[in-house]
């Protein structure tokens, strides 16, 4: 999981990384807010986090505070009780819609359970027709109309359906765009009235999708819509194409909704759970050497290696192993050594069989198996 998301924010990242080329323990202010705007947290948000904050901020200080704007996680909801759970799904043409529908439903798939799509995006044949080529892809049934019918007959007919053939879920498309804002807004409440009457509580959920890749920008319009019917949640899609990643605490913080799901890609498994702590350790991954590790002594005695004399295939694989992040650093302290007088070693620990990467005290910055660099050195 954790891979999923880091792939997701890869751009983020990088982002980070060009204001903040080389970790640290603490950071100043004034970085830290050039980062998080880099990273397109809103400028009042920016403030706000910055304000809260001493002038040089550890990590621990900042996971709090940017935990702290996802308050409004999401509960975990167990469909329970009769069958169907019944999802609708909103948002603009083009954010990402009938992809996360079939995301979805593939997640629910593979958990075991049992799916049905209402297409009731009827102000387009080409949403229709998109919908019902996912369907036949993941294999779920589907019920659907013509282009121009009733959208809540739609939504109706597909929970009569499911609630007859006992189907877990069903996850309703709805239009992104009507011909006034006003319709839009009149077709949607209807269409929740309608689940209504087809099934007690229904829907169950009714799930905004925004485009990640719109950043702070996609908050007027999440707001235009959570004004429109009571949305209870967000999902954001293409958060791995998109260096905006930070707009993610704008958008929890402004909404006050939580963040079910984010989309990593344009396949049927890439949508993950999103899960708050992560997405943080994540962001500040790119900022701070992992808390954990710090000051943890080496142990035993540590036989140092020179860099430059190690053998080509040694050289790529201490670079896969430390990942780049490491290995740059690594690179960039040995090389200053002579000019600081304080560098970041490596050593091979006689005691342990560990490859330790040790910071100028001598504690531990990350530790490897000495075999794995040995084995194709
Ligand atoms: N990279 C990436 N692309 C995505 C993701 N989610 C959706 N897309 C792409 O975004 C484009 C728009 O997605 P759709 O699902 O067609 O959007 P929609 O909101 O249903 O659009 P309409 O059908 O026009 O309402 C498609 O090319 C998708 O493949 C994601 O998480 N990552």
């Amino acid at each position: 999981m954790f891979g999923f998301l880091k792939k997701g924010l890869k751009k983020t990242v990088e982002a980070i990384q060009s204001t903040t080329p080389v970790k640290r323990e603490k950071i100043g202010r004034d970085e830290l807010e050039d980062l998080l705007l880099e990273a397109d947290v809103s400028y009042d948000l920016v403030e706000k986090i910055v304000e809260s904050l001493p002038e040089t901020v550890k990590r621990i200080q900042l996971y709090n505070t940017l935990i702290s704007l996802f308050m409004y996680s999401a509960e975990k909801i167990e469909p329970h009780g009769e069958k169907p759970f019944v999802e609708l799904i909103v948002g603009v043409n083009g954010a990402g819609k009938t992809t996360t529908i079939a995301k979805l439903a593939q997640r629910y798939k593979s958990e075991g359970k049992t799916v049905l799509l209402g297409a009731a995006d009827t102000f387009r044949a080409a949403a229709i027709e998109q919908l019902k080529t996912w369907a036949e892809k993941i294999d779920v049934p589907i019920v659907y109309t013509k282009q121009g019918h009733d959208p809540s007959a739609v939504a109706y007919d597909a929970i009569n359906s499911a609630k007859a053939k006992q189907i877990d879920h069903v996850i309703i498309d709805t239009a992104g765009r009507l011909h006034t804002q006003t319709n839009l807004a009149e077709e949607l409440k209807k269409i929740v009235r309608v689940c209504g009457k087809a099934m007690e509580g229904a829907p169950h959920r009714k799930i905004l999708i925004l485009d990640g890749t719109q950043g702070n920008s996609a908050i007027n319009q999440a707001k235009a819509f959570k004004e429109m019917i009571d949305i209870d949640g967000i999902i954001i899609t293409k958060l791995d194409g998109t260096a905006k990643g930070g707009a993610l605490f704008s958008i929890a913080e402004e909404l006050k909704l939580p963040i079910y799901y984010v989309g990593v890609g344009e396949k049927a498994e890439d949508l993950i759970p999103f899960d708050p702590k992560e997405f943080v350790n994540t962001i500040l991954d790119a900022i701070f050497i992992e808390e954990e590790e710090n000051a943890v002594p080496s142990s035993g005695k540590t036989h140092h290696v020179d860099l430059h004399s190690l053998t080509e295939a040694q050289r790529a694989r201490l670079e896969a192993l430390l990942d780049k992040d490491g290995y740059n650093l690594l690179s960039k302290h040995f090389v200053s050594e002579r000019s600081s007088g304080e560098t970041y070693r490596l050593g091979i620990n006689e005691n342990s069989d560990r490859i330790e990467v040790l910071r100028p005290d001598g504690t531990v910055l990350k530790a490897y198996k000495a075999e794995d660099l040995e084995s194709n050195g």
